[in-house]
């Protein structure tokens, strides 16, 4: 409910709100600016003073008015004509016209009524309401996606897109309330219906025929500074009852200008107040800061509505081919899918067409959008999760652990957990045994004892569809036949060939990429966006299931670039390392986050092994900002398959490459990397204290080796391979 109250009206008004929002950021720079463009009173000056000083300029004056900026503006009747200019209080000359700011008449007109008077009113006051609505249920949204209140300002995780929306949202939320909420008081006090009605103070006369006192003889215009005030006028020459009308923010006095005494006043009421207060919180006229921040916050409105969108998008790409899916509050069957390459949701869409022709109400949604709240009819969950990283969570995914550790008792419905992995990873299924623990540990009740499946098999897959069936005493047999993932046609444009005499037949592939359309630049679909360290995922002939690949190189180098060692009766190394140019292959990027150097200047240990050096290479291509990088390469021999060997040399002539170290197997006195590390133990252990990051990418043996040698070298510093894993410093990439 609360996500849709936050959807509907977020589309349905983007187009209104984003009007608002740009409009009412570009207003917001005027208070700042009339600030600085007009000249300030002393602040010894006094009402007395300025109505002297510009009476002086101007004796058929009548009128002088004070803006919250400072702005002074006096009307004067002369010679038989009105006039009116700016004023310089420090001297009472005139220094410009009155007329607003260029731009400001015809920005305020589109802010407050879309140039449409009354119902331009009301249709802007509705997309106040609505961003106020927007406002409020995203506030909820972050806590639940954060797990919980306390966590409100918790750190972000999962896609970039929902991690922006979140953070913008917790910067703007405050002022967004702030100015929908003032928007809508002041629409009201348009509309008279807030009774803050101007005070009055009861008519009186003057004593005729006194003569004027000078304006420093009358206390009450002697006695109150000129930045108290909001307006004064002068008595009318031609009528001798007349008083003057002075105008603060304390209320509204009238004075006789004979006399100098006050002859009646009145103070303004709380509503009046409360509107006062409104319309400076609203315009920041009076807070120029203030005003500032708020069109900052403005300004985020249409980076959260693209964010906002964006993941709305995603939401309905991953489940709109799940036909007749049941609301989740209606649901007795609650399907949760965690998958980052979409296959998982090709079983979830079998599992729920399924359930559904065995008579099931079944929901079937992202796991990311878990919360027991929603499903008030839930009888049970079945929960579809794949692996990632070394053992993680799918990106749209992260954070829900922490989720369901934070919930203060467990969903009564019991669960089934599914994971889905591929058994050659050192993790197999790992966060799906970590949902698994995670819900024991609140006493979440199994429906079915976890289970996995490799490779997207479908006989893992039936085999726990009929046991689901036997505890629902359903007739369930699932097959499911993973759909073929769309692939692009990349073209073999060179190959370098390496390592036939040490029996390591390898090779740098590189492909040329074909031009990505506008759309898929857009969305970074297909090959518009990767990096070195992602994945080409290659479907070799005669297979649909994907063999995935580093890639050695990014989008901007202009080619896709992959190492492949040829496997004795491999099926795709096989076909990859036959490939002649011009000859093409189907594949598919997936991103790989995790595996990519962090952002700034400190260091980077690269360790890599035969095919590994892949995407170590390509981190090093891309460091033309000369970061130090400073690789442990490990290979079989020097002349044979030392992969980018030529290339090696140049960047480290040109400083991409801060220092080399190879290590060979079976050439001269035979070591391996890890041995290689353990010789620069001191080094190492010093660049790891000075905040270092590694990366190891290679055969699962080599980067075991590498984990005990580093443990022994991060001990002398008090470190683990573990604590840096924790804090993201350490990364691996093994297959
Ligand atoms: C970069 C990458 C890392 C992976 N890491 C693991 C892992 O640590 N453990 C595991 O069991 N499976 C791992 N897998 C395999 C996926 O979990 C498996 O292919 C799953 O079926 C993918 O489902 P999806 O397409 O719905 O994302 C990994 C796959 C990729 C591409």
């Amino acid at each position: 409910m609360l996500r849709h109250l936050h959807r509907w009206p977020g589309l349905l008004a983007a187009l209104l709100v984003l009007v608002l929002a740009f409009t009412g950021a570009a207003l917001s720079l005027y208070p700042a600016l009339e600030r600085l463009a007009v000249p300030q009173a002393e602040s010894t000056l006094t009402v007395a003073d300025l109505a002297a000083r510009v009476a002086s300029a101007h004796p058929g004056l009548e009128q002088i008015r004070r803006a919250p900026s400072g702005r002074v503006v006096a009307w004067w009747f002369e010679g038989g004509r009105p006039g009116a200019a700016v004023i310089d209080p420090a001297t009472g000359a005139d220094i410009g016209s009155p007329d607003p700011l260029p731009g400001s008449r015809f920005l305020t007109d589109l802010h407050r009524e879309l140039f449409a008077d009354d119902t331009g009113r009301l249709v802007a006051a509705a997309g106040a309401a609505l961003m106020l609505a927007l406002s409020i249920s995203g506030v909820w949204l972050v806590a639940r996606r954060m797990g919980g209140w306390n966590r409100w300002f918790a750190r972000t995780r999962g896609p970039f897109a929902g991690r922006l929306h979140v953070e913008l949202s917790r910067f703007a939320v405050g002022g967004l309330i702030l100015s929908s909420v003032t928007a809508l008081w002041m629409t009201a006090s348009m509309f008279s219906l807030v009774p803050d009605v101007a005070a009055e103070p009861a008519p009186a006369l003057a004593t005729a025929n006194l003569p004027r006192l000078a304006y420093d003889q009358i206390p009450a215009l002697a006695n109150t500074p000129a930045d108290a005030l909001k307006e004064l006028s002068l008595p009318s020459s031609g009528d001798p009852t007349d008083t003057f009308k002075l105008t603060t923010a304390g209320g509204v006095a009238l004075i006789d200008p004979g006399t100098g005494g006050m002859l009646s006043s009145a103070t303004p009421g709380f509503f009046e107040k409360a509107t006062e207060i409104m319309i400076m919180l609203h315009t920041g006229q009076g807070a120029p800061v203030l005003g500032l921040l708020l069109g900052l916050m403005a300004l985020s409105v249409p980076a959260l509505a693209l964010t906002g969108a964006q993941q709305w998008l995603a939401g309905l790409r991953s489940t709109r081919r799940i036909r007749r899916n049941a609301r989740a509050d209606a649901a007795e069957t609650v399907v949760l899918v965690a998958s980052e390459g979409g296959t998982t949701w090709g079983f979830a869409r079998t599992l729920h067409d399924g359930l559904t022709a065995a008579g099931q109400k079944v929901h079937t949604g992202p796991l990311a959008t878990f919360d027991p709240a929603r499903y008030a009819h839930a009888r049970r969950f079945l929960i579809l999760a794949a692996t990632y990283g070394e053992g993680e969570a799918p990106t749209a995914a992260k954070g829900v652990l922490e989720r369901i550790a934070a919930l203060k008792s467990a969903p009564t419905a019991p669960v089934a957990v599914l994971g889905f992995g591929d058994r050659s990873f050192p993790h197999f299924c790992a966060f799906a045994e970590s949902l698994r623990s995670a819900a024991a540990q609140i006493g979440w009740a199994e429906l079915l004892p976890m289970a996995t499946v490799d490779r997207q098999s479908p006989q893992d897959f039936a085999r726990w569809s009929r046991d689901l069936g036997a505890v629902l005493t359903l007739p369930l047999d699932l097959t499911h036949l993973p759909e073929r993932p769309k692939t692009s046609t990349l073209t073999l444009i060179s190959r370098r060939d390496y390592g036939a005499e040490v029996q390591a037949p390898t090779s740098i592939l590189r492909f040329a990429v074909p031009q990505p359309t506008l759309w898929q630049r857009l969305t970074g679909q297909g090959l518009a966006r990767f990096e070195a360290g992602d994945l080409i995922g290659v479907l070799p002939k005669g297979s649909d299931l994907p063999r995935f690949y580093s890639l050695a190189s990014s989008a901007q180098d202009g080619f896709l670039e992959i190492c492949v060692r040829r496997h004795p009766g491999g099926l795709c190394s096989g076909q990859l390392t036959d490939l002649r140019p011009g000859e093409t292959i189907e594949g598919f990027v997936r991103l790989n986050p995790a595996f990519r150097p962090h952002k700034g200047r400190k260091p980077v240990i690269l360790i890599g092994a035969g095919t590994g050096v892949g995407p170590l290479a390509g981190f090093l291509r891309a460091n033309r900002r000369h970061r130090p990088m400073h690789l442990y390469f490990g290979a079989r021999a020097p002349q044979s398959d030392l992969l980018y060997d030529a290339e090696l040399r140049d960047w480290q002539a040109e400083g991409q490459l801060a220092k080399l170290t190879t290590a060979y197997s079976r050439h001269g006195q035979k070591t391996y990397v890890q041995d290689a590390l353990r010789a620069d133990a001191a080094e190492l252990a010093r660049l790891i204290g000075s905040g270092a990051q590694i990366m190891v990418c290679g055969g699962r043996e080599m980067a075991a080796s590498v984990r005990d040698a580093l443990a022994e070298i991060l001990a002398t510093i008090g470190q683990t391979p573990a604590t840096l894993k924790a804090e993201g410093r350490y990364a691996e990439d093994v297959y």
